[in-house]
């Protein structure tokens, strides 16, 4: 089963045995936090074991491929979810971050041979990253979810 885009999973992996690295920004706390526990509790429905999901956290979205490198070298995982928000403000100071940080999380896949999955909310306003958090009832759902099947999904399918 895969993500289907609209959030629901259709197929179940076995995640059983997979090891997950989770780099995440501290910018934008109350919404990170829930896209890290969406993944974490998609991950662990999956089989992952608790022990075999690595969480450290860097200042902001900026640090997220360099700390995605060293999850890979120092943890020796199989895949790596980013995780970031980044809401645009007054300057151009989001569009530069948000695509050297997209390109540089999409090279790093190629450099390294294992899958980096996208995590990176690049929303236009705090009402769009909180809806993205699964934090509006009613409203979307918390993509972290989507970010854990697709990492194991990943794995089983694609990975070394
Ligand atoms: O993760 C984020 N980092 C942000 N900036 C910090 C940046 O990621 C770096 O941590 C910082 O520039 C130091 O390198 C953000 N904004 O500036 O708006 C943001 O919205 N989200």
């Amino acid at each position: 089963m895969a993500v289907t885009g609209l959030g629901e999973v259709d197929q179940k992996y076995d995640g059983k045995g997979i090891r997950v690295g989770i780099v995440h920004a501290r910018w934008n706390k109350k919404i990170i936090d829930n896209l890290v526990l969406g993944a974490k509790n998609k991950l662990l429905e999956f089989g992952v074991m608790d022990s075999d999901i690595i969480i450290e956290s860097v200042p902001g979205s900026y640090e997220l491929p360099l700390a995605t490198v060293t999850m890979f070298n120092k943890h020796n995982v199989d895949v790596v979810i980013p995780i970031g928000c980044l809401i645009k403000g007054s300057t151009m100071h989001f569009e530069y971050i948000c695509d050297s940080v997209s390109h540089a999380l999409m090279d790093l896949q190629f450099k390294i041979g294992k899958p980096v999955i996208f995590g990176v909310l690049t929303c236009l306003t705090e009402e769009q990253a909180e809806a993205r958090a699964g934090l509006i009832p009613g409203v979307m759902h918390n993509h972290g979810e989507d970010w854990g099947a697709c990492a194991v999904e990943m794995v089983v399918k694609f990975g070394g």
